[in-house]
């Protein structure tokens, strides 16, 4: 009878605070008359309701309020800029220009392994899944420069499937996440749930958790060897565990389970972001033929055989008709987006907006999808027209600056340098190689209707399927 007062108490305790919390944001809060309908400030469960049970619809509900109110329209909790910044310093060198610029001779073998694959999937007409076989590059790409060591899955297996399992393990585990922000209980309970079950509920985690205590045991292993004054093999490629030992940081930031934190979310955050880039800007460029013809063209002065390998830079900076000129990566970066995140930037001093001050502190929402597709930036967002970079910058307009795709700041994305790199070979080596077309999908399969952190398609999935059609010479 006293478990059942004491359950009934607390249920009552609890719905009363709720209650007020819902008073008191509607009504008292500082930011209680910033533009926006009532209910989004008033609780996180009507975007736990978008998400959770409408099947990921809240982004669109940011969209049409940006529409309306033009405002920033995320008011969430906080996280410490300082200790971000101090954790992040030693890996800017890591991922800095002049390092990827040391790693292209690796992305354009590994490039060329693709090319080499697809050529054998036109020979037998095989039916590519785009983000497969990029994700398969990806992975081998960011394997290497992060572990020193590619996981291989474009030359290890002999017939022509192009594993993804990363990808696909990781995209699985985005639908919790609604739960997990949400109902911190329950994900709670999922934590602790047995490795063999959460297999059976998600077969990739088999992959997640073995890379996990793989990153756990190279930790142990480099932080062994500096611990016993080793010095490191200076043949061998400098890698992540190298880069977070950085005598920068205190010890405290140089324990094995945050090297295997640090260590082993960098694959998710190199690959899939990468390979649904490539597979959406191929997509527009076959529905595009007028713009991908130009690009050839351009492509021919660079690449005379479809087997060279110029530099990115030399990619990035075609000197003709100039619509390779960095353009045709850009629109594809700006015009669809993977990710339905706010993500959020704190003022450190009160911030006015309009009538408005945003006090110090608060979480402010920039979600790349509201950003990217703002008319008076971008004329008719909704259109992919590489030209409009070209247009900007003869006219003396800086409109790279406007792209969000990346964020801004003190955590902007750290792998830019890599991306671009990656997405400018790839592109170039694709369409100087091959005619390609796309096999029964098309735009709806890269357009973003669901948000789960990463975007996905109407039927939860995302990519498209091509066929070679020709083998350039
Ligand atoms: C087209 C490809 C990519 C896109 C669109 C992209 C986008 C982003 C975005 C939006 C963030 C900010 C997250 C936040 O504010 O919380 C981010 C962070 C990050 N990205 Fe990327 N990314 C891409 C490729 C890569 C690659 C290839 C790597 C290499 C490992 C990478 C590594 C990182 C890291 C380490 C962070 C965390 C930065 C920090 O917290 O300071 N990204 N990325």
């Amino acid at each position: 009878m006293l478990a059942v007062t004491l359950i009934v108490a607390s249920l009552v305790t609890y719905l009363l605070y709720s209650l007020w919390r819902l008073v008191y944001n509607v009504y008292f809060h500082p930011l209680a008359k910033f533009p926006g309908p009532w209910w989004a400030g008033a609780t996180s469960y009507v975007e736990a309701y978008f998400d959770a049970v409408k099947g990921g619809r809240y982004f669109e509900k940011i969209e049409a309020m940006h529409a309306r109110y033009a405002a920033p329209t995320s008011v969430i909790a906080t996280t410490q800029h300082d200790h971000h910044r101090a954790r992040r310093n030693p890996l800017l060198s890591f991922f800095s220009k002049q390092a990827i610029t040391r790693l292209e001779p690796f992305i354009w073998s590994r490039v060329n392994l693709l090319v080499k694959k697809l050529k054998q999937a036109h020979e037998i007409g095989q039916v590519v899944e785009a983000v497969d076989a990029y994700g398969a590059l990806t992975t081998d790409v960011i394997s290497y420069y992060a572990y020193g060591e590619t996981f291989d899955y474009l030359g290890r297996d002999t017939d022509l499937k192009f594993r993804n399992d990363y990808m696909h393990a990781i995209s699985g585990l985005a639908f919790a996440t609604p739960i997990m922000i949400h109902f911190p209980l329950v994900a709670d309970c999922m934590r602790r749930l047995p490795e063999w079950l959460l297999i059976k509920m998600n077969p990739g985690m088999k992959s997640v958790n073995d890379l996990r205590r793989w990153c756990s045991a190279n930790a142990r292993m480099v932080l062994q060897a500096a611990s016993s004054g080793v010095k490191r093999d200076s043949v061998k490629p400098n890698t992540i565990f190298e880069a977070l030992l950085s005598d920068d940081l205190p010890p405290k930031e140089k324990t094995l389970e945050r090297m295997t934190d640090e260590s082993f979310v960098i694959i998710g955050a190199g690959l899939e972001t990468t390979s649904r880039y490539l597979t959406n800007i191929t997509t527009h460029l076959l529905l595009n033929p007028n713009c991908l013809a130009r690009l050839r063209a351009e492509l021919r002065v660079a690449m005379a055989s479809p087997g060279d390998c110029p530099p990115s830079i030399v990619l990035e900076n075609l000197p003709l008709t100039s619509i390779a000129k960095s353009a045709v990566v850009l629109e594809g970066l700006r015009r669809e987006t993977i990710f339905s995140n706010r993500f959020t930037r704190q003022p450190v001093e009160p911030l006015p907006y309009k009538d408005f001050v945003i006090p110090a502190g608060t979480n402010v929402g920039c979600a790349p999808y509201v950003q990217n597709h703002i008319a008076d930036v971008f004329p008719e967002p909704e259109k992919f027209r590489p030209e409009r970079w070209l247009e900007a910058r003869e006219q003396g307009v800086n409109l790279p600056k406007y792209l969000a795709t990346f964020v801004k700041g003190g955590r902007m994305c750290l792998g830019i340098n890599l991306a671009h790199a990656e997405l400018h070979m790839t592109i170039a080596a694709i369409f100087r190689n091959f005619e390609m077309e796309l096999v029964d999908s098309g735009l709806e399969d890269i357009t973003m209707t669901r948000g789960y952190s990463f975007g996905f398609t109407e039927n939860y999935g995302w990519g498209v399927k091509v066929r070679i059609t020709k083998v350039l010479e």
